[in-house]
């Protein structure tokens, strides 16, 4: 259904009219809304009052990509709509930080690499953690490093006094981090903001400073730059320095849309943390969904009970089942890739001689298989495109290529999830000195991400050796397909 036809519910109406000021909370399970209130609230912002500014900031550039070709559908004038990290780039050139460059990626896992070497070389008292694996050692104490400098970063730990007496939550038991370990690691975050600051070739800002700066540098940046109403939506994917960040810059009110039943991201943070204002008539919880059937969302559902770490959560909740019956999803066990391939093409297929006017989505775990299944579908002379750039149109009919991550927030007529395969989905081993059951829950919500992106039809394809999920799925509400 188009966004501008829908009717809101008397609750999602409160919650686009809800006073211009202060903080919003919205949070909802899959297809409740979040996103049609955030773009109407919008809306009624710059109605309300035309010269106040508003801009709506997203954690990935699919979603960005999506909320602003929805927004052309229900505003006369574009919304802007921005990822956290271009807006606060762009934000940054008003003060005097004179790096804008964010180093991310494997420029930062290089620098962190260098950095570590030199602490390893030259401190006098170098006491790095016991990574678990016998082999590869290096490798994974490099990635056990990455993760904790930016989970300090992220978290707004700013001295060695804090890191060192602060409960560290998210981590495995299978490494032991000791008070000697961190100030090791401590080290090496300190040789690695100095390289940022002076050396040439890895000058710039982490990607995980950028929320720090910002508050830091907040006061230099004109009145007239900063938005007067920001609407977040998945905040679940910020952490608690983002949040802080967009709420000081935000001059009259934030508004946030979020599911924790769909962190896909490491964060641990809560709002109060961050800084948001939630009391009473402030936070306010949809449980109805309005995009899939009633058996897309009993299968989802019984899948997300199975994660005991989230039904556990004081925001867990379970969706209500909707009245709009369909199809029972479909599971497809195929022994090989070619079987994968075949049985996708033929469902594209089928799918696109019964509605040629729907999307239908085929959400994988990695670039190079989707690269392949297009391959597949351009060779049928089947068009199909997929969702990593910034120019494709995901809401017009047709097929669509996407990760599990990059499919947050967005919604298909048919959706088809593919790599349910031992090692993809789950992904083979969490992190180093990674808590096991909270990758085990991450992974799960991003199956159930998947799941839920569907509207009419959900087909789900598991290749050999089959992955643990799909045991988890109960029998009953799908159809096993030969
Ligand atoms: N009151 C309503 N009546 C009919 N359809 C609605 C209503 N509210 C939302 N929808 C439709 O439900 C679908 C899901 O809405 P939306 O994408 O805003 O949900 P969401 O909460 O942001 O979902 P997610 O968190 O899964 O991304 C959309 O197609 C939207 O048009």
């Amino acid at each position: 259904m188009a966004v501008s036809t829908i009717k809101l519910t008397d609750t999602q109406q409160k919650c686009v009219t809800f006073q211009p000021k202060g903080d919003l909370l919205i949070q909802g399970i899959p297809g409740s809304g979040k996103s049609s209130i955030l773009l109407a609230r919008a809306k009624f912002l710059k109605e309300k009052n035309s010269k106040d500014t508003v801009t709506v900031l997203t954690y990935s550039n699919a979603l960005t990509n999506y909320v602003r070709q929805l927004s052309l559908k229900m505003h006369s004038t574009p919304l802007t709509a921005k990822t956290f990290h271009q807006w606060g780039q762009e934000m940054l050139r008003y003060t005097d930080y004179p790096h804008t460059r964010l180093i991310v990626g494997d420029l930062r896992k290089d620098t962190i690499k260098y950095a570590k070497n030199i602490v390893n070389k030259y401190s006098s008292n170098v006491n790095f953690p016991q990574m678990k694996e016998s082999k590869r050692q290096d490798i994974a104490l490099l990635t056990f490093l990455c993760d904790e400098i930016e989970w300090i970063k992220g978290s707004g730990i700013a001295t060695r006094e804090e890191y060192l007496s602060i409960k560290r939550s998210g981590r495995g038991t299978d490494i032991r981090v000791l008070k000697e370990h961190r100030n090791t690691i401590y080290d090496v975050l300190e040789k690695y903001n100095e390289l940022l600051n002076r050396d040439r070739r890895r000058q710039g800002i982490d990607g995980d400073d950028l929320a720090r700066i910002l508050i830091e540098k907040s006061h230099q940046i004109p009145e007239n730059i900063k938005p007067d109403h920001i609407l977040v939506d998945e905040a679940q994917d910020l952490n608690t320095m983002q949040i802080k960040a967009i709420s000081k810059m935000a001059k009259k009110s934030l508004t946030i849309g979020a599911d924790k039943g769909q962190q896909i991201y490491r964060r641990t943070f809560s709002w109060k943390q961050a800084g948001v204002d939630i009391k009473g008539s402030r936070n306010i919880f949809l449980k109805q969904t309005f995009r899939s059937t009633k058996q897309i969302i009993r299968l989802a559902n019984h899948f997300q009970e199975q994660d005991k770490l989230y039904i556990k959560d004081e925001d867990y909740q379970k969706a209500q089942e909707p009245e709009i019956n369909g199809k029972v999803p479909e599971l497809k066990k195929c022994e090989n890739r070619e079987a994968e391939r075949a049985h996708i093409l033929n469902q594209v297929r089928r799918l696109r001689a019964s509605f040629p006017n729907d999307t239908i989505g085929i959400i994988g775990f990695s670039h190079d298989n989707l690269d392949e299944i297009k391959k597949v579908l351009d060779d049928k002379g089947i068009p199909v495109y997929r969702v990593k750039d910034n120019e494709v149109d995901i809401i017009s009919p047709g097929v669509k290529l996407i990760t599990f991550q990059s499919s947050k927030g967005l919604e298909f007529d048919h959706v088809i999830v593919t790599d349910l395969q031992k090692g993809k989905m789950p992904y083979k081993a969490p992190s180093p000195g990674e808590d096991e059951n909270e990758f085990l829950s991450r992974e799960r919500k991003k199956f159930y991400v998947a799941m839920t992106r569907a509207k009419k039809t959900l087909t789900i394809v598991s290749i050999k050796e089959y992955s643990s999920f799909i045991n988890e799925l109960n029998s009953g509400y799908f159809h096993l397909i030969d």
